[in-house]
C-alpha cells in the first residue's frame, strides 16, 4: 500500500552488530564443550545446519564423538525468517541411538534466536540435549546449555558469513 512503512529485516531491528572472529568462535565452542563434558557422555551429535555444523564439528572434536548427523532446516532468507522447511530429517541410525526420543544425543546450533528452529528440533528429539553457542532471550528457554547470551536487538555476524573490510574512524575527518 502507498505510504506504508517498509518491512524490516531481523537485522534491521537487531540494532547491535556483534561481530564474531573466528578465533572468538573456536573459543566459545571451546568453552561449550567444557560444560558439555560436565552433562556427557554423548552416543551422537546432531548438527542443525548450516549454522550449526561448525560448531557441531568442534564440539564432536573434543567429546571424541565420531557419530554426526544432520538436520536440515530452512528458516531465514539471509536476515527475514519465514516459514520453517525441514529438508531433511534426522537419520533411521542416529534416532536408534537415541532410543526413538534422543536420549543421550546432542543437539548443536549456533545460535537461538526466536527459537523456532529449535523448537522444531526438540520436538523431534525430546530427551535429547541441546546446546547453542550463543542465546538470544526469546529462545533461551529452549536451550539446556549455552556461552554467551546476546540481547535480543542484537544481530550476531558469523565468520563464515563476513569479510575484512574498512572501517572508517569514528570522528569525522581523522582518517
Ligand atoms: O531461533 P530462530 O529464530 O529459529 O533462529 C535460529 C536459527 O537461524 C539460523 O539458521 P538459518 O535458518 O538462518 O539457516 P542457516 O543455519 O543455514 O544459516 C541459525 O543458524 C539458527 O539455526
Ligand atoms: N545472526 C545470524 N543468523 C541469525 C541470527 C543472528 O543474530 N538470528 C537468526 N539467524
Ligand atoms: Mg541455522
Amino acid at each position: 500500500m502507498a505510504g506504508e512503512a517498509p518491512e524490516l529485516s531481523a537485522q534491521e531491528r537487531a540494532g547491535r552488530p556483534f561481530p564474531v572472529s573466528w578465533d572468538q568462535f573456536h573459543r566459545d565452542c571451546r568453552a561449550l564443550t567444557w560444560r558439555l563434558n560436565e552433562v556427557g557422555p554423548f552416543h551422537a551429535v546432531i548438527a542443525i545446519t548450516r549454522g550449526g555444523l561448525v560448531p557441531a564439528a568442534i564440539v564432536a572434536r573434543e567429546l571424541g564423538v565420531r557419530v554426526i548427523d544432520t538436520v536440515c532446516i530452512a528458516s531465514y532468507d539471509h536476515d527475514k525468517q519465514g516459514d520453517l522447511q525441514v529438508l531433511k530429517g534426522i537419520s533411521e541410525q542416529a534416532m536408534k541411538l537415541g532410543e526413538g526420543t534422543g536420549k543421550g544425543l546432542l543437539i548443536v546450533d549456533d545460535l537461538v534466536d526466536t527459537g523456532k528452529t529449535g523448537k522444531l528440533v526438540r520436538e523431534m528429539l525430546p530427551d535429547a540435549h541441546f546446546a547453542t553457542v550463543y542465546a538470544k532471550p526469546k529462545g533461551r528457554p529452549l536451550v539446556d546449555t549455552f556461552i554467551t547470551e546476546v540481547s535480543q536487538d542484537t544481530w550476531i555476524f558469523f565468520p563464515w558469513d563476513t569479510a575484512l573490510s574498512y572501517h572508517p574512524p569514528l570522528r569525522d575527518g581523522a582518517a
